[in-house]
């Protein structure tokens, strides 16, 4: 492979001096968007990608990639001495989220908008941008987007004739390998693919399986590249297998610090980007306090990322109703939302006509850390350190995009975490201290004992919560969610769960009870233990010296009757109290038949439901990894058998097409079934387990019982 360095200059120059020179409509284009030179990435890309070039591209959050392909994928289709006809496709890219796959829509989109007459409002096709727009005169090509949420694609796809597709993996593999979509969408003479975010694609096995099957499906014979912030080992290889002598494009920054050698850096220079450390327990009053003090700075829009779906979900709820933060504006975003409403929640944010004086907050997970582009974001705050260190910089680069100035902040717990201040920076990720904040939103040194803000805090997410029994529910999961999430972390050495406090972040999110799970079995037998080593020690000790108590930020469980705490959802309600009669008046309903098959499922799935969440995920990788060496091994048998040239081939390739199909769809069956069984059966187990937990109640004997689940219910 040709290794041979693009060189990107440290100013990209004029558009219009491009050599070669740009179409004059996608010049005039890109200059109505305000642009009149080149970023680094842009200038470094654009020329090569428009000739026959395959190019990897590596430059920083906010840097200008999305023009960086944009604009020589156009370059091409408009020079191509091809006529494309309906059905015949010339370029895709695919995103590994939807939310940035319709942002690259939008983009081409905004191209092709420039040569076609507004539409008639009153038409439906007007109502939506991603809607493909009425073709212009023939041959611009138009774009269409393929993710979940968007119209039927086949019909679509058949009336348009769009010839960029854009899409994310999954989607866009089942439309383009359907018996549907291959009869239908022609891919034959594909000019260009490229892969946005690659190493997310590239390193996630699901995505990764799709974007090869995308792959195998298209001609050798065309032009591929590869854009990221970050790149992969996962990116080394599939520069191997799908690109040909492609040239590597790396912007690099220098950090230039006086009296210094200039050190190379891979998060923008304008990006303050910075970490502050507390007490688990602090981290909600922190959280307040930084989004208090950078709106006093004038500071009008922030983004918040938690590490789990459920976490953003409870703290949504919960600081949209803290009167410290009644003038915020906050919107949630995570990835099991329905796709309508993420789009509507990233539109309501990035549209809200924030202010200091009324700020817009995103509360969100890691679907909206990478590629999407937000103008003005000022800050970004981490609550959670991300499990995987790679999305640090790009969530940090949802701020100070383009050369405009952002700040970014990690909260990272007292203690061991401060170590991934090191890590990061060993990483070519350099983190300046941020202070802490005292309730005067001064800086201060992080307090010695408890702030009292944060018990204080504990009383009010808790009354909140009183006030409905599904936000306790929701705290619960987001908690277990959360736990879960830090056991994955890939510096497992320095965010260990032993080393966690639980009580402090019981305390963060206003826990009522601990939930019951077996990583909080564990650490109460731990506390205990030390506890007893402790006391022994002390006994022992014969000179009367003091020992040292570990802190305990004195978080209890609260005083609650679960009885009759209710949900404020009538219908609600009066299912929960339907459950408890129903299971009291028919105590033995769903113990399983009387062969005893029942009772043996539901001993497998509580044994499940029971196992480590990380153990279940390590099973599921392993599944994952024996179908891609399976698909590998089918390929491989392919791909020889194409070598060996001669009549069977076509025979061959049609019986493997027609294997893999055929596995796919009784795969697809089964995996119905057991899912629905599973489903159904898991159901049983957690009523009869809810019914069982009230009687146990009743008797006012208490305590949390057995699985991980309990707790949640
Ligand atoms: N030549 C240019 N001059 C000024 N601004 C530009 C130029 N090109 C792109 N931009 C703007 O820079 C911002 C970031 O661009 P873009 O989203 O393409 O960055 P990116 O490198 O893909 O970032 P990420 O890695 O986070 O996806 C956008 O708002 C875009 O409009």
């Amino acid at each position: 492979m040709d290794r041979a360095l693009g060189s990107a200059p440290a100013i990209g120059g004029s558009w219009s001096k491009l050599q070669p020179a740009l179409t004059p409509w996608i010049l005039d284009v890109v200059h109505k968007m305000g642009f009149s030179n080149m970023t680094p990435v842009q200038a470094g890309t654009i020329p090569r990608a428009m000739k026959n070039q395959d190019c990897v591209v590596e430059a920083v959050t906010g840097s200008g990639k999305t023009l960086a392909f944009v604009v020589p994928v156009l370059e091409r289709l408009v020079r191509n001495e091809k006529q494309y006809r309906k059905g015949e496709v010339a370029a895709i890219v695919i995103a590994p989220t939807r939310e940035l796959a319709a942002q690259i829509h939008d983009v081409f989109h905004l191209f092709l908008s420039s040569l076609i007459p507004t539409p008639d409002p009153s038409s439906p096709e007007a109502s939506s941008s991603r809607a493909p727009s009425p073709p212009p005169e023939a041959p611009y090509p138009l774009p269409m987007l393929i993710t979940s949420g968007t119209p039927t694609p086949y019909e679509t796809f058949a009336s348009t004739g769009p010839s960029i597709l854009i899409g994310t993996p999954g989607r866009l593999a089942s439309f383009l390998l359907s018996p549907r979509g291959t009869s239908l969408v022609r891919v034959g003479d594909l000019d260009v693919l490229v892969l946005d975010e690659a190493d997310r694609l590239l390193s996630s096995p699901d995505h990764r399986r799709d974007v090869e099957r995308i792959m195998r499906h298209l001609p050798k014979q065309r032009r591929t590249h590869l854009f990221s912030a970050t790149m992969t080992d996962a990116v080394e290889d599939m520069i191997g297998l799908g690109l040909r002598n492609p040239v590597r494009i790396v912007v690099n920054l220098k950090d230039k610090r006086q009296g210094q050698e200039p050190q190379e850096r891979r998060t923008p220079t304008a990006l303050q980007n910075t970490f502050l450390i507390c007490r688990h327990a602090e981290k909600t009053v922190q959280l307040v306090r930084l989004l208090q003090r950078e709106a006093s700075n004038e500071a009008a829009k922030f983004i918040v990322y938690f590490s789990t779906c459920a976490a953003v979900d409870y703290f949504y709820r919960i600081l949209s109703h803290l009167p410290a933060l009644s003038a915020y504006h906050m919107t949630s975003l995570h990835g099991d939302l329905p796709p309508r409403v993420r789009e509507t929640a990233l539109s309501t944010f990035t549209s809200h006509p924030a202010s200091h004086l009324s700020p817009a907050v995103l509360l969100c997970t890691d679907v909206a850390s990478r590629g999407v582009d937000f103008a003005d974001v000022d800050m970004v705050i981490q609550y959670d350190p991300p499990t995987d260190p790679k999305t640090f910089s790009h969530r940090a680069g949802r701020t100070a995009r383009a050369g405009r100035k952002g700040k970014a902040v990690v909260l990272l717990g007292k203690g061991r975490e401060v170590d991934y201040v090191d890590f990061l920076a060993a990483r070519k990720i350099p983190l300046t201290p941020d202070h802490y904040l005292s309730s005067d939103l001064t800086p201060s040194d992080p307090p010695t004992t408890l702030d009292p803000a944060a018990p204080a805090l504990l009383e009010d997410i808790r009354k909140l919560v009183l006030t409905d029994r599904e936000l306790a529910d929701k705290a619960a999961k987001a908690f277990v969610s959360s736990l879960h999430a830090y056991t994955k972390h890939e510096a497992s050495f320095i965010f260990r769960v032993p080393d966690l406090d639980f009580h402090g972040l019981a305390m963060a999110y206003g826990l009522l009870r601990l939930p019951a799970m077996p990583e909080v079995r564990d650490w109460r037998k731990r506390v205990e233990a030390e506890k007893v080593k402790r006391d022994k020690a002390r006994e022992e000790c014969q000179d009367g010296q003091e020992m040292e108590e570990p802190e305990d930020v004195g978080w209890e469980e609260a005083d609650v009757n679960w009885d009759t705490f209710a949900y404020a959802s009538k219908s609600r309600e009066a299912a929960r109290l339907a459950a408890i009669e129903a299971k009291q008046t028919r105590p033995h309903e769903g113990q399983g038949n009387r062969d005893g098959v029942g009772a043996e499922k539901k001993r497998k799935i509580r044994a499940e439901m029971r196992e480590a969440w990380s153990e279940q995920k390590d099973k599921k990788a392993r599944r994952e990894e024996r179908r891609t060496k399976k698909d590998n091994k089918k390929q491989a048998e392919w791909e020889r058998t194409q070598a060996e040239g001669g009549d069977k081939e076509v025979g061959l390739v049609e019986e493997w097409k027609k294997s893999v199909g055929m596995q796919e769809k009784k795969k697809k069956v089964v995996d119905e079934e057991m899912e629905a069984e599973y489903k159904s059966l898991k159901k049983e187990v957690k009523e009869e387990k809810a019914a069982r937990k009230a009687r146990a109640e009743e008797k006012a004997q208490g305590g949390l019982g057995g699985g991980m689940f309990d707790g949640l219910d």
